[in-house]
């Protein structure tokens, strides 16, 4: 609202038909009644967007575009000043020998809170970074939050989408390496919230390289891609050398063109890239948007679950992949990862560019899913068999993971059973085994 007087005393008051000035006087007058309606008119529209903002519910998924990107740039503006930097610094400190210094955005994330917790364990430094938007529950972003917290780990709350503040991180500290969690996940709800897919995992995405491929060093660069690019592809189990150009969703479409996009940057710039295919990660602090996770609040609440199946009543399957998996999947490749080769902006040579399937291995469908709980829980479920709906679920997932194992020995160990007792007994202490849950 940077509208100046003199700016406005050179518009004609008629638009067409500039007026001469009848005197000095009611010159005068005129411009300071004008400026006394604009400083009006100027609280009034900025009271109504602060009404509109803080009025804005915070604990149901955002609808529409303007009102989460707004929310999410409101809350990116708190960072900056020497306290703040030296926190940055203390938090990325590397505390062992050959240690990496990584920062991981979407750290308050499922999987971003328990590598960031494995890396600090070991002595790197690690950084994260987080919107801490409401796509899910965000108490429960806080609580692993505050879990970090004590184990040393700073979380600065800002966007991906915020060059300034991703130029500020890496001129404060000389990050070796980026472990690139933050996303827009969840494959139903792309058809809710389409551009929510394309800001965090597009726009985001670029956003992050293009601040990477700047930094000097460059660092390398592990991020999470996910198993639904295999999208359509019937060919068991899944190769990263099939095809991955028929995705289901808008979700896997966005994560499809993050590979490519990492094929630019790494063709162009020299920055080393990795990208991580998740198979269905769960376990404890999971994504509550999840079937296992809401499957447990419901079964404890008495509610009926849909289960999908796929027509002439086939089976739908995941191959779920314990998260203690998948954290070493994600410290395999990080370690195993080269240097970038630019800088300066510049590429110096050939870089590294990979991908890896992190599964577990062995598809479970849905509905043995189901009864693993219902025994774990001790309730039985309220089964709502239904259609596999037209929302970007694919039938079937299985990973081949033979890649992973031989490039960092990537060796799933958990199975279903063993991991979703750890994940209820998390459950039950987080949430109670009440029936009355509310997130
Ligand atoms: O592997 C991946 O890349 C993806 O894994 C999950 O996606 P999804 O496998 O669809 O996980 P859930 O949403 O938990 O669904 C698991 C299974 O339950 C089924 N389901 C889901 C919801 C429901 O109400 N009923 C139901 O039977 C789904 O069809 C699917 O077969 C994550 O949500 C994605 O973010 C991730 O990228």
């Amino acid at each position: 609202m940077k509208l100046s007087s003199s700016h406005m005393d050179n518009i004609p008051s008629t638009p067409g038909k500039f007026k001469m000035d009848k005197s000095p006087y009611i010159h005068r007058f005129r411009h300071y009644s004008s400026l006394a309606k604009l400083t009006f008119w100027s609280f009034v529209f900025l009271g109504l967007i602060v009404v509109f903002f803080f009025k804005s519910p915070s604990t149901s998924p955002p609808n529409s575009m303007p009102s989460d990107l707004s929310r999410r740039s409101l809350k990116t503006s708190s960072w900056g000043g020497p306290a703040w930097e030296k926190r940055v610094r203390s938090s990325a400190r590397i505390r062992s020998q050959n240690g990496l210094s990584v920062l991981v955005t979407g750290a308050a994330g499922f999987v971003g809170t328990h590598v960031s917790a494995a890396l600090k364990r070991r002595g790197d430094g690690v950084l994260g970074l987080d919107n801490f938007n409401n796509y899910y529950d965000p108490t429960l972003k806080r609580a692993r939050q505050a879990l970090l917290e004590r184990s040393g780990i700073y979380i600065v709350e800002g966007d991906i989408n915020d060059i300034a503040l991703l130029q500020k991180l890496f001129e404060v500290n000389p990050f070796t390496h980026v472990m690139h969690l933050a996303a827009q996940a969840g494959v139903r709800y792309a058809m809710e919230n389409p551009n929510s897919y394309v800001h965090s995992n597009i726009a985001g995405l670029v956003n992050l390289l293009e601040v990477c491929k700047n930094a000097n060093p460059q660092p390398a660069i592990v991020w999470a891609s996910s198993s639904s690019v295999y999208g359509l592809n019937s060919k068991v189990p899944f190769s990263e050398k099939d095809r991955t150009d028929q995705p289901a969703s808008l979700y896997a479409a966005t994560k499809k063109a993050g590979e490519e996009i990492a094929h630019t940057y790494n063709h162009i710039y020299g920055l080393s890239l990795t990208g991580l295919r998740f198979f269905t990660v769960y376990g404890p602090w999971g994504r509550p948007d999840m079937a296992y996770f809401f499957f447990t609040r419901d079964i404890l609440k008495g509610k009926s679950i849909p289960i999908f199946e796929a027509s002439n009543h086939g089976t739908v399957a995941r191959d779920f992949t314990y998260i203690d998996d998948i954290v070493k999947g994600c410290l395999g490749a990080l370690d195993t990862a080269e240097k970038s080769t630019g800088s300066g902006g510049k590429k110096k040579g050939p870089a590294q560019l990979r991908v890896f399937n992190l599964g577990n291995t062995s598809p479970v469908p849905v509905s043995d899913l189901v009864s693993i709980l219902e025994k774990l829980l001790k309730v039985k479920a309220k089964r709502m068999v239904m259609k596999l709906p037209r929302n970007g679920d694919v039938q079937f997932t299985h990973a081949n993971i033979s890649f992973a194992e031989r490039e960092f020995g990537y060796k799933p160990t958990t199975d279903l059973q063993t991991g979703l007792k750890k994940f209820v007994r998390w459950y039950v202490s987080y949430y109670g085994s009440g029936k009355k849950n509310s997130h």
